[in-house]
């Protein structure tokens, strides 16, 4: 299944999305790539902001956010209420946050990860659907963080 997926990273995985950009577009889907579009030391926040719009905006369905630590862009990412930022490291987290969080954006460290396991954590998480039922109660109050009246 395709997606239109937005990708955005800082200086420290700048190399990481060029080859997952490529990657991706050869794998059949529409990629927005929201930069950053050089090694040049950049903010992550501008970028995991800038990414988290394009999810907002329905430019893209899902998002690919990357950092050093994917810690960063994650934290600017989840500032955004449209988007659900998972950091993950390994496939079982990205399938978890698709099937129990309906995550809409993955976020990966490309000074921890390699691009291998970068590639399965993110068609893990391209593949997995959201599984619903108990867990769409939960997603719903992640839009709410003021919390349920008792
Ligand atoms: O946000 C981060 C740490 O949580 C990312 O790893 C950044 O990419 C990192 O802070 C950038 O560091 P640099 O020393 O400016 O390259």
């Amino acid at each position: 299944m395709s997606h239109s997926i937005a990708i955005a990273s800082d200086h420290a995985a700048y190399a990481m999305k060029a080859e997952l950009v490529e990657w991706l577009r050869n794998e059949g889907h529409e990629v927005l790539d929201l930069g950053t579009s050089g090694p040049e030391s950049v903010d992550y926040p501008d970028y995991g902001y800038r990414l988290a719009k394009a999810i907002e905006d329905g430019r893209a369905a899902r998002g690919v956010a990357l950092c050093g630590s994917g810690i960063g862009i994650s934290i600017a990412v989840n500032r955004n209420p449209a988007a659900r930022c998972a950091l993950v490291s390994e496939p079982l987290s990205a399938s978890l946050a698709r099937q129990h969080n309906d995550a809409n954006v993955v976020a990966l460290g490309a000074r921890l990860v390699g691009i291998e396991m970068a590639k399965a954590c993110i068609t893990t998480f391209l593949a997995t659907e959201f599984l619903g039922e108990r867990h769409q109660r939960r997603v719903d109050k992640l839009s709410h963080p003021e919390g349920t009246p008792a």
